[in-house]
């Protein structure tokens, strides 16, 4: 079985030892040429229909696209209605220029400038296929075969074009491609983009575009980046022309191939949103300028709405954007992993403390707030999630700033009912988990009324009293003591009906708003009568009580663990 690919052959690299690409950085954006209503149209199940292509031509303007190749327009009636509209109801901004696609054929070429009548700013786009093996299997021609056909439709082209000029105004420019140019001896691709140059008479003032494309990807990009270098190094009157690049994706690396071939050399890129287009698609723009975002180089498009863009994609192509697809994937700024969230946790808490103006947040390549994902979970839990994810989504969804040290508890506690589920627990199910767990324990002690008066001596000493009422075992037991704070008062009324051995060890509070009503949240962490750890919540208006009910449930947490392991050797209950 694996003789099978004896019958592949391999792709030849050019020499070029010399290459100078490697050492290059992206610090610009290259022209953006969107293909989505041609290259992806083409490659639909249901190409779009006369509605569908105007609102992605309309959302194609908002994004900030200035070249947007609109179609075919000699293919189809369809094709020309939709053209013919675009330009009737002047609905191209002038600071746009439709790109219009033709073979380089004399009947498509003529149809293609009555469909362009009365279009502002217009890019001629033609092709003809040059490799090796179409000129074999296709065209059963020689390389001079394929450069007779491509000079002859320039001819023919810049003639119509002449005529248009005089007759309209027209801003019309050119852009021819060696269709199959990575399947073509570099040399011919080089002689006919020059034969070519010279039949429209480019010059630096009217330059032609030289799309490169990658039309079938057949190698490494490296090998791409390499034939886009070799090009603009060989190509006499390079000033005369724009190098653009047109990348596939059929081996899955059409994003590398275009940031290669950028820093080859190219100036100008083609291709669609989510990568749309023939088999594996084309080079994904929106990818493509996220990318170079995530570099500090603005892109100078806005993919800031990306949910409404991949709406509008999604209900015009009737393809799905994966949820793993960068940037705009469902998932591709959710952790589920327990050390993931923990880093993510911790970055977003170092951003907020310190300040810094860039963004350090592992795991989290950009800030979903600029591609407008804000209100979506980061951190989602399941049985791979650690303490720090529970913690995160107690903070993001609730408000609660769980301490530290009772992250491992809680996060247990999560943890046992994932593995109980089986599935993923949404932010309402943890903190259902949270109340059970803390928020609703009043057995066995229950705190029925309460006092807290503090009384100053003359020489401003301070002394804090409670007195209250807490039943157990089926009585009220009225208690009173005093103490430097509210906490030591009430540790003290305790121990007055043999509530002892514990010992507090630190507590945090911090308001939490629900609605127009602001209450205090009390985290206490006591240790028991074997030093261990024992935590408790409680919330109240007052500040003071909020700590009360904490050891109250701190207490009686410690106290319901026992009894649940037959344990219980206190003294009360
Ligand atoms: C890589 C790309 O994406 S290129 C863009 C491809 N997009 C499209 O093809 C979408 C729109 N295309 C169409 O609607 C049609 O193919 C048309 C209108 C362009 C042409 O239609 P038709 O002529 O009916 O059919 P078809 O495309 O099969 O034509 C193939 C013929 O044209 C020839 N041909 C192709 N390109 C050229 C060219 N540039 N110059 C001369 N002949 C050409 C082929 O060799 C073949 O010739 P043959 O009939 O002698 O074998
Ligand atoms: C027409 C050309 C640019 C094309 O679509 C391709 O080669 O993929």
């Amino acid at each position: 079985m694996y003789e099978g690919c004896k019958k592949y052959i391999p792709f030849q690299p050019i020499h070029l030892p010399d290459r100078q690409w490697p050492d290059k950085i992206i610090r610009e954006a290259p022209v953006w040429c969107s293909v989505d209503l041609r290259d992806g149209n083409q490659a639909l199940i249901d190409p779009m229909n006369l509605e569908e292509k105007l609102l992605f031509f309309q959302t194609l303007v908002d994004i900030g696209f200035k070249e947007i190749e609109v179609g075919f327009p000699s293919a189809s009636e369809t094709e020309y209605e939709i053209l013919r509209t675009l330009i009737e109801r002047d609905l191209i901004p002038d600071d746009v220029t439709i790109q219009v696609l033709v073979q380089a054929r004399p009947h498509l070429i003529q149809k293609t400038f009555e469909a362009i009548q009365g279009a502002k700013n217009v890019i001629v786009h033609f092709y003809n296929s040059t490799s090796t093996l179409q000129r074999k299997v296709v065209f059963k021609t020689d390389m001079q075969g394929v450069i007779d056909i491509a000079v002859e439709g320039a001819k023919l082209i810049k003639e119509l074009t002449e005529a248009e000029i005089r007759k309209s105004g027209a801003n019309i420019r050119f852009e021819y491609s060696p269709e199959s140019f990575s399947g073509t001896e570099i040399e011919n691709s080089v002689l006919i983009c020059e034969k070519v140059m010279e039949a429209l008479g480019s010059t630096p003032e009217n330059k032609l575009i030289l799309n490169l494309p990658n039309t079938v990807e057949m190698a490494t990009p490296n090998c791409y980046a390499d034939q886009i270098e070799y090009f603009c190094r060989h190509l006499k009157n390079r000033e005369s022309a724009i190098i653009s690049i047109h990348p596939h994706n059929d081996r899955g690396t059409a994003t590398a191939a275009t940031e290669l071939g950028i820093m080859a050399g190219a100036e100008r890129v083609e291709g669609t949103l989510f990568g749309n287009g023939e088999r594996t698609g084309n080079a994904d723009i929106m990818v493509v300028a996220m990318n170079m975002y995530s570099q500090g180089v603005d892109p100078k498009l806005d993919f800031f709405h990306i949910h409404d863009i991949r709406e509008i994609y999604e209900k015009c192509t009737k393809m799905k954007v994966h949820e793993r697809h960068p940037y705009a994937g469902d998932l591709v700024f959710t952790a589920f992993s327990g050390s993931h969230q923990d880093a993510i946790k911790k970055g977003v808490d170092y951003m907020t403390k310190s300040g810094t103006p860039y963004w350090e947040v592992p795991y989290l390549p950009i800030n979903p707030a600029d591609v407008g994902r804000e209100y979506e979970p980061i951190i989602r839990i399941n049985s791979q999630s650690g303490k720090g994810g529970a913690a995160f989504v107690m903070q993001q969804y609730f408000g609660y700033e769980l301490p530290k040290a009772m992250h491992p508890e809680f996060g247990a506690m999560v943890k046992t009912a994932c593995d109980e589920t089986g599935r993923e627990l949404r932010p309402q199910e943890i903190f259902d988990i949270f109340r059970r767990a803390y928020l609703e324990v009043d057995y066995p002690y229950n705190l029925k009324k309460y006092k807290l008066y503090e009384e100053n001596d003359i020489s401003g000493n301070t002394q804090v009293h409670f007195e209250g009422v807490i039943r157990f075992k089926h009585a009220d037991h009225p208690i009173s003591a005093a103490g430097n704070g509210p906490i030591s008062a009430f540790f003290h009324a305790l121990e007055t009906v043999g509530i002892k051995n514990y010992q507090f060890v630190s507590y945090r509070e911090h308001a939490i708003s629900s609605g127009a009503d602001s209450k205090a949240v009390s985290y206490i962490h006591l240790t028991g009568p074997d030093g261990e750890p024992l935590f408790g919540v409680g919330i109240d208006n007052n500040i003071s009580l909020a700590s009360i009910k904490g050891i109250i449930c701190a207490i009686n947490r410690a106290k319901n663990a026992a009894n649940n392991s037959g344990g219980d050797t206190n003294e009360n209950v």
